[in-house]
């Protein structure tokens, strides 16, 4: 994130331009708008027309003591007010609606970017931060682009009438009054700087504070097994000390200014009523109309006010913009193709997946994950892809699925390059099962059913039967209808992922690319997920990004991966006779005992039948 320091453009630049970044989401709302600086200019004319009534009745039923001259000018007086208030109640509801409209679309169109962005904006961004941004920050827009600039039209119509009719009351001394105002101004520039930069500490301070949180409460069982509860404190205690620190230093600052435009505005009272003394004793003034000069100066202030703080608002916005544009300015890593490059192809697949010397390297990092890479799968096979930890193999599958564009080379389905397909297209082809099962918080039989759209009750509990789920979802407490939620207990990890398989299972994609499969089960819970995914293979290309060799043996191919380059590939059988790393990395596992389905390369038996060595585990 960059510093105040690193920011290359001034305030009011930066500001026109968040202005100009923003203002086309008002587009369908600008009649709204105009309607609601009309309600606020009528108001103000009400306002001032009151004033004048208010002179009428001073002069003429108060000072002479004349009660018949009070009735027509309290009657309109009346009729002003009540117009007054239901049109600036029209006013303000309808500016409400329109901001709070401009809200709901700024956050979706934000998200909706937020989206489409890399894997790794996300590994640079904290969480808790973008939560800020997408909800502090979005607010502290909508004061600008909205609210500010319904004010800011408002206050100078206000400033207007107001000024207009001191100065038609009396030119001179409205004159003499109106020197104060550069005093107003100046004040508020002086402030704007250091409350801009307070504003900024502010919102970066709250991010983090989102932050800390988040990430607590997400790793809370990490947390209370290492004791690491003071830690997490300690953090919390750190960024809240920086938010305080910022939120006291703001709270001054605005307060001091308001402070010292309190006491200009006396001191101008005051210089009224002198003059206005002097004018009184000196026959050229009315009662009525000094009382209603003084009016007139006291509602500018307001006004002047409010153009100070509008001042302060565009502050605290533009540092809210500035987070949001980082989001909106960062570059999705692959788009859809130009209509006129997409290649027609049918919806659904053949499901021939194939990488064509494949080079790669992220963004921002020259050391190439994928070197000269090449493999093909077509339908009904299995292939496994493993090799050492930072080999690429996790880059491989989100190549496939296009979240990146390779270097050189390219990636293929049914031999058409997925950049020539729309990414939709693509991935709804593709059944990606990651380490992680992805739990909706829904019932079982909403996040089952979130792999079809319009999928039956009757379509989910097939799904969950060849998933082998049925048994276990029936037996909680609600059955379909029990509630889970991402990080709850309710659910262990070979269910979740059986609840995964039995969505993936209503998804029926060609290509099946599962990453790590049985990571984080233990291996009877392993062993109980293979049946199903083997259901779930049939007849299918599935890619098998894994460590656990003991799917190895139902490959009809493996291949192993080591810094980026494809250094076997075949059988496991075929494999196991070379002295290669394939061999190696078989060798480095630990054996599993009580039902002995990992037997060693060195067993004869595992040389012919495979990893997962037992008739059960074979594929049919
Ligand atoms: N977003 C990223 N930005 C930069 N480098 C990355 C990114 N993601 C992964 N890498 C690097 O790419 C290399 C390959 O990572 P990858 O996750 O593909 O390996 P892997 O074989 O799947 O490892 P593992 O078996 O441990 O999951 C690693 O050196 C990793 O540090």
């Amino acid at each position: 994130m960059l510093t105040e320091q690193q920011y290359p453009y001034p305030q009011h630049f930066r500001a026109k331009v968040a202005f100009q970044r923003f203002w086309p989401l008002t587009k369908g709302d600008r009649r709204w708008l105009v309607s609601v600086v009309l309600c606020a200019i009528v108001a103000a004319l009400a306002e001032t027309v009151a004033i004048l009534l208010f002179a009428q009745l001073t002069d003429n039923a108060l000072q002479k003591g004349s009660v018949s001259a009070f009735w027509s000018p309290a009657g309109k007086w009346l009729a002003v007010a009540v117009v007054g208030a239901v049109v600036g109640y029209l006013g303000n509801s309808l500016g409400a609606w329109t901001a709070e409209r401009f809200v709901v679309r700024l956050r979706a169109r934000v998200f909706a970017h937020l989206q489409k962005l890399p894997p790794h904006f996300f590994q640079r961004n904290r969480r808790g931060d973008l939560v800020e941004r997408l909800t502090g920050d979005v607010d502290a827009i909508e004061q600008l682009v909205v609210s500010g600039l319904v004010q800011a039209v408002t206050t100078l119509f206000s400033i207007f009438f107001y000024a207009g009719a001191a100065l038609l009351l009396r030119w001179d001394l409205a004159l003499a009054t109106f020197v104060a105002a550069p005093l107003f101004w100046a004040t508020t520039r002086r402030f704007a700087g250091r409350l801009q930069e307070v504003a900024r500490r502010e919102r970066r301070a709250d991010g983090a504070i989102t932050s800390v949180v988040e990430e607590t409460l997400v790793n809370v069982v990490l947390t209370q097994a290492y004791n690491r509860q003071r830690d997490e404190e300690d953090r919390l205690r750190r960024e809240s000390g920086t938010w305080f620190r910022a939120s006291v230093v703001s709270a001054r600052l605005n307060e001091f200014y308001a402070q010292l435009l309190e006491v200009l505005e006396t001191l101008c009272v005051l210089a009224i009523i002198g003059l206005g003394a002097w004018e009184i004793s000196a026959g050229r003034m009315t009662l009525g109309q000094l009382l209603a000069f003084a009016a007139f100066i006291g509602y500018l202030y307001p006004p002047l006010r409010n153009l100070g703080q509008l001042g302060l608002t565009v502050t605290a916005a533009t540092a809210g913009a500035d987070r949001l544009l980082e989001i909106l300015d960062a570059r999705p890593a692959v788009t859809d193709p130009p209509p006129s490059e997409v290649v027609p192809t049918p919806a659904r697949a053949i499901g021939k997946v194939e990488a064509r010397q494949v080079t790669f390297h992220y963004p921002g990092n020259p050391t190439e994950v994928l070197k000269d890479f090449s493999f093909s799968a077509v339908p009904g096979e299995l292939v496994v892809i493993t090799g050492p930890s930072g080999a690429g193999k996790s880059t491989l599958a989100a190549l496939l699925l296009r979240f990146y564009d390779p270097d050189t080379g390219s990636i293929r389905l049914d031999g058409v390059p997925v950049n020539r397909l729309p990414l939709a297209q693509l991935r709804r082809n593709i059944t990606l099962l990651p380490q992680e099962t992805l739990v909706l918080h829904d019932t079982v039989e909403e996040n089952i059913a979130s792999g079809r759209a319009h999928a039956t009750h009757e379509d989910v509990v097939h799904a969950a039967r060849a998933a082998d789920a049925h048994d276990f979802i029936t037996a909680l407490p609600d059955g379909y209808r029990t509630v889970i939620a991402p990080g709850t207990a309710r659910l262990s990890g070979g269910q979740l992922q059986r609840v995964a398989i039995a969505r993936a299972m209503l998804r029926d994609a060609p290509v099946l690319l599962l990453d790590e499969p049985t990571t984080g089960l233990d291996h009877l819970a392993a062993q109980r997920i293979l049946a199903p995914l083997r259901r779930l293979a049939e007849g299918r290309t599935t890619i098998v990004i894994t460590h656990d060799l003991a799917l190895a043996g139902d490959a009809d191919r493996v291949l192993v991966l080591d810094e980026g380059r494809l250094v076997q590939s075949g059988t496991h059988a075929q494999l196991l006779r070379q002295s290669g790393l394939y061999a190696t990395l078989l060798e480095a596992r630990p054996a599993v005992r009580n039902g002995a389905v990992h037997p060693r390369a060195a067993d004869p038996a595992a040389a012919s039948g495979g990893p997962g060595g037992t008739p059960d585990s074979r594929r049919p």
